[in-house]
């Protein structure tokens, strides 16, 4: 089975002719297809919480465009609604919680290990996907990592610096480092959940891991990361795990070795030389075009998906953005980048 899955092939360390693909948020608005199944069900939520449709969603962009990768659809903070907190989306600004400052709010949360019943359609959809997906395509599974979950649930919303959650952590660090905590060991669950029913690679998604500074970063960002991976490999040793702190710089050089992940997902902040000299030597590496090419399209995501497949060539790369695709991306230009890669076109 490993054999005709080129991305597990590159996540065991292999560099291949052609980079296998996938791409953050591949099932999301920019496709007419999910729109129209999305209506159907109503909102984002009982999207994710509806097992077919899910799983149907996650299919669309695999028929559409053949990815290597399926990732479940799904999101990072039906973790924080597991474990007690409430949640909506506004449409047009995004996610709205109860928000998590106080001993007394942090202690009416459930334990981490309440809370599958919440999450049960989850696993529900992860395992329909395990059946219907074809036999070359891997499905990921994937959580937020705890700091990114713990600044939602802290400020009860997105936070252009995640001032809400900087100021928790350094004015009541009992009550942070128990949020933490609980977090990670929901994460954990989790994932573990999602790799009984069927995931094949998780990933982490630290998306505001850049806004932690010197030794916080350690400490919140690669440190739970490295919890949570050890706990997975003690559990599951042979499922591949990718970590995507977001904005680590410089960082990303050590973090296969600090974190223990098999592939670091890189965004749009360094270049691709920099991380076939610094990143690439520690294992597989995966991300960094410019989402903002989907977009655009023409000559320049031509030239720039080109150099960093060439940049990438010699060790083991999956082909992916730096961040999620957005909504007001071309479905065309999505195609222009795979043929590229693939080396169908031009
Ligand atoms: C921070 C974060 C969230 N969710 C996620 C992150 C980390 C990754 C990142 O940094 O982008 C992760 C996520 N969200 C979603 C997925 C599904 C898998 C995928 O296709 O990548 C994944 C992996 C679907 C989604 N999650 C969301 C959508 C759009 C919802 C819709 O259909 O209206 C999708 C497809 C909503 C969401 N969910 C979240 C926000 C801030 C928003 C609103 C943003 C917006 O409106 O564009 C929280």
């Amino acid at each position: 089975m490993t054999k005709n899955k080129t991305i597990l092939r590159a996540l065991a360390g292999e560099t291949l002719p052609t980079p296998p693909i996938w791409m953050m948020r591949q099932a999301g608005r920019y496709l007419p297809e999910y729109r129209a199944t999305r209506a159907k069900a109503g909102d984002f939520l009982s999207l994710c919480y509806n097992p077919e449709l899910a799983a149907e969603v996650t299919l669309q962009p695999i028929r559409r465009y053949g990815f290597d990768g399926s990732i479940l659809f799904a999101d990072i903070l039906l973790v924080p609604q597991a474990l007690g907190a409430d949640l909506w989306f506004v449409t047009g600004e995004g996610p709205r919680l109860s928000t998590i400052t106080t001993k007394a709010e942090m202690e009416a949360l459930k334990p981490a290990d309440a809370i599958h019943d919440h999450l049960a359609p989850i696993y529900e959809t992860v395992r329909i996907l395990s059946r219907e997906l074809p036999e070359e395509t891997t499905l990921i599974g994937f959580a937020g990592a705890p700091w990114t979950v713990a600044t939602y649930m802290i400020a009860g919303k997105g936070t252009p610096d995640q001032g809400p959650a900087h100021a928790l952590k350094d004015e009541n660090p009992e009550v942070f480092d128990a949020l933490m905590e609980r977090i990670t060991l929901a994460t954990i669950e989790y994932l573990d959940m999602q790799i009984q029913a069927g995931a094949e690679v998780v990933k982490l998604f630290d998306s505001w891991a850049g806004s932690l500074q010197g030794t916080d970063f350690d400490r919140y960002s690669t440190e739970p990361l490295r919890q949570i991976i050890s706990a997975l490999k003690a559990r599951h040793p042979h499922v591949p795990i990718i970590a995507f702190p977001r904005g680590a710089g410089a960082r990303f050089a050590n973090l296969h070795a600090a974190t223990g992940a098999d592939c670091i997902a890189i965004d749009d902040g360094v270049s691709a030389e920099w991380v076939a000299e610094h990143v690439q030597p520690n294992g597989c590496v995966q991300g960094n075009l410019k989402s903002s090419h989907m977009v655009t399209g023409g000559d320049a995501l031509v030239q720039e998906t080109r150099a960093i497949v060439d940049a990438l060539s010699k060790g083991p790369h999956i082909f992916n953005l730096g961040h999620g695709i957005t909504p007001d991306a071309d479905p065309e230009n999505v195609q222009l980048m795979i043929d590229t890669v693939r080396g169908t076109r031009g």
